[in-house]
Parts: structure tokens; sequence; C-alpha cells
């Protein structure tokens, strides 16, 4: 029997096979080295340090976690204690970018500005950006990607610089967050790359929120020509800093959510599952009839307009939106236990790609199929 430790808040887990399987649950924030007794696996999201101090007296033999993140793990930690470790890379990769999308519909100025040939900037071109990079060209986008490190590997592909980047009508984060030299991501949008926007610009953060300085943003959302924003990550979250919700030009604001959609938390479990059957500590695969396709409401609209309207059917970021603000209306000391609860409830979101739209009479025309084919939505 593997018996395995896992975040509270991971979805799935009651679809796992249960043959040689116990998973037992905690809030993430509270996992102690105590907890580990007679624990073989651990499975966390981001909210919980792995550290040393964690792992160092437990007989774990994997941990996991179900993030595509893994700046709170402490891998060298669990390469000394004889523990393997996977991350879930990936997992969440379309439903950010349906969120980032949503954002865009949302706001409408920004959408119609990118249909009309201005530039997406995308920071990041890992399985996030990467995707998002696919599916606005795919839209017809014009889309410009810096990333310093794949560039140094990979000179033939035409990589824009940060300057680039900040040229563009919108610019969207997807970084991982990091110290290293000579690139860190940690505040590389600082005081002088916030100087170089201004109010024509969209900045959208899904990656982490330190790869804002939040100080910095403050002061230049007070400014007289400030960026509008999309703020899904917060520097120091759960604590978050509340003042930024009276900026006028924060346009949209999320409490870490833009990966929360079922399918990628539930891609998340079976991903760390994957792994311990890959070790030979479990045998069943996992057996659930995932074929079953939503319908989507008919559209007006062909091509990427299409696309908006399809977005919105699917996804109201709106919701989130409002969520978030009314956290702060709680008294300062009970907001950061609201954001914790807030992502601990969250609703289930189904994701767009992978539905089907049914359309009326003759053949689908070709701005309609490119667009399907961009949000991987069957025609029918
Ligand atoms: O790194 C990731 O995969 C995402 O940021 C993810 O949405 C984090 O969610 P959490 O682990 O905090 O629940």
């Amino acid at each position: 029997m593997i018996r395995v430790l896992a975040d509270q808040n991971m979805v799935g887990l009651d679809l796992l096979p249960s043959e040689g399987l116990e998973i037992r649950t905690l809030p993430g924030r509270s996992i102690s080295a105590a907890d580990l007794e007679e624990v073989d696996a651990l499975w966390v999201r981001s909210i919980t340090p792995v550290t040393q101090e964690l792992v160092q007296k437990s007989q774990l033999r994997f941990v996991g976690t179900a993030t595509a993140g893994v700046e709170h793990v402490d891998q060298d930690a669990l390469a000394a204690n004889g523990i393997r470790f996977a991350a879930a890379p990936g997992a969440n990769a379309n439903s950010v970018v349906e969120y980032v999308l949503a954002a865009l519909a949302e706001l409408q100025e920004p959408w119609e500005r990118l249909e009309a040939g201005d530039a997406l900037g995308i920071v990041g071109h890992g399985h996030v950006g990467r995707l998002l990079a696919q599916v606005a060209g795919d839209l017809g986008w014009h889309v410009k990607v810096y990333d310093p490190w794949l560039a140094a590997e990979d000179a033939e592909v035409d990589w824009a610089s940060l300057q680039d980047i900040l040229d563009c009508r919108v610019i969207s984060l997807h970084c991982s967050l990091h110290q290293q030299s000579p690139w860190p991501s940690y505040h590389l949008i600082d005081a002088e790359a916030l100087a170089a926007l201004d109010n024509r610009q969209w900045l959208i953060n899904a990656a982490r929120g330190a790869v804002i300085d939040n100080r910095a943003l403050l002061k230049h959302l007070q400014s007289e020509s400030p960026v509008n924003c999309v703020l899904d990550v917060w520097e120091g979250e759960p604590e978050c800093d509340w003042s930024l919700l009276a900026m006028p030009s924060l346009k949209l604001a999320s409490a870490h959510i833009a990966g929360y959609s079922w399918e990628a938390k539930w891609n998340a479990t079976k991903m760390l599952y994957e792994h311990l059957r890959k070790m030979q500590l479990v045998e069943t695969p996992i057996q659930i009839d995932e074929n079953t396709v939503a319908d989507l409401a008919p559209v007006q609209e062909t091509g990427c307009s299409a696309a908006r309207e399809l977005i919105q059917q699917r996804y109201t970021i709106a919701e989130d939106n409002l969520l978030f603000r009314n956290l702060a209306k709680l008294p300062a000391a009970e907001r950061a236990a609201g954001f914790d609860a807030l992502r601990r409830e969250y609703r289930k979101r189904e994701e767009l790609r992978g539905t089907r739209l049914p359309f009326v009479g003759g053949d689908a025309s070709p701005p309609l199929r490119r667009m399907a084919r961009a949000l991987g939505v069957a025609l029918a």
C-alpha cells in the first residue's frame, strides 16, 4: 500500500484507482514534518514550501507538485535525501491561455487592437507562453516573444528584446520566477520598465507576482499615464498590496486562478499519479471516460470575433474579478485567509478547448474553421 499525503486543493483524487493507494489530504499551508510520518509520497501545490527541514526525517520516496511553477521546492534537498521529484509542466497551460483570452475579450479594446494588427508581446516561451503564441498566431494576431534563455540557445528564431516587448500594445507575462543571472525574472518589470509603458497599453501578469515589482507598480499606477493592468498574481500573496485595487488602471484582478480550470487541475493530478506508476509504486491505470464533449451555443460572428464570443460563453472572468475585489472589503486581518478560501472553494471552471460548436447549413467558412482550430473547438 502506497500512502500519499496530498494538498486538499488537488482535484480528482477520488477518481484515481484505489488499488494499492491510500490518500490523505491536508491544507497545503499546514503540511509539516510531523505529517509525513509513514508517508511514501507527498503531492503539493504552490503554497507548501518543500524544504530540507520538511523532508529530512521522512521516508518519502516521491514528491510531486501539481503545478508548473517549482520555486517552492528545494530540489537539491530532495536529491540529497534520495527522494524523486516531478512537477506538472504544461498541465495548466491551456487554462492560463484561456484566462488571458478571457481578459482581452472582457476588456474589448485590447482584443480589437490585436485584431487590428497591434502586437501582443509575450514574456517566456515555456508551456504557457508557447501555447499563447500559437493560439494568438492562429487567430491572426501579430506576436512577439521574449525569452533570453531560449534565445541564447537558438539564434535561428526571431526573438524579441525586452524593449520590443515593452513597445507592444498588450504584454503578457508567462516566465517562471527565479533570480538566476544573467536574466533573473524577479522584478523583471521594475520601475524602469514601467516607466516605458503608458495608458495606451495593457500589462497582464498570470505568471508570479514578483515578476513585477508591486511597489513600483503602485507608484506607476499613481502616475499621469499608467498602463492598464490585469493581475492574477501578487507579490507576497496571500498578503497582497490591497491599495493596488483602488487604482482605476487595474482593470481586472483575481486570486491566482488563471491556471484553475478543472481540466488543468485534473491533468496535474493524473501526471503525479502516472509518476507513481512509472516508479512501479502503483499499477492500475486510470480508467475514466473523458470522451463527453460539451456543446457551445451557436455564434453569430465568424473568424476572430467569434472567438471572443466563445471565450466569453465559456468563462466569465468578471466573476473572478468581483470575488477578488470583495476580499478588499474584509477587515485587513482577514484578507489573506479570504484569498486562500477563494482559491480552495473555486468553482468548477471548464475549458473551451475540447468543446463542440454546432453550426447550421453548408460548409464552415475558412475564417470560422481557422478560429475553431486556434481554440481547439470542434465544428459539428
Ligand atoms: O504554477 C502553477 O501551476 C500555477 O501557478 C498554479 O495555478 C498554482 O496553483 P496553486 O498551486 O497555488 O494551487
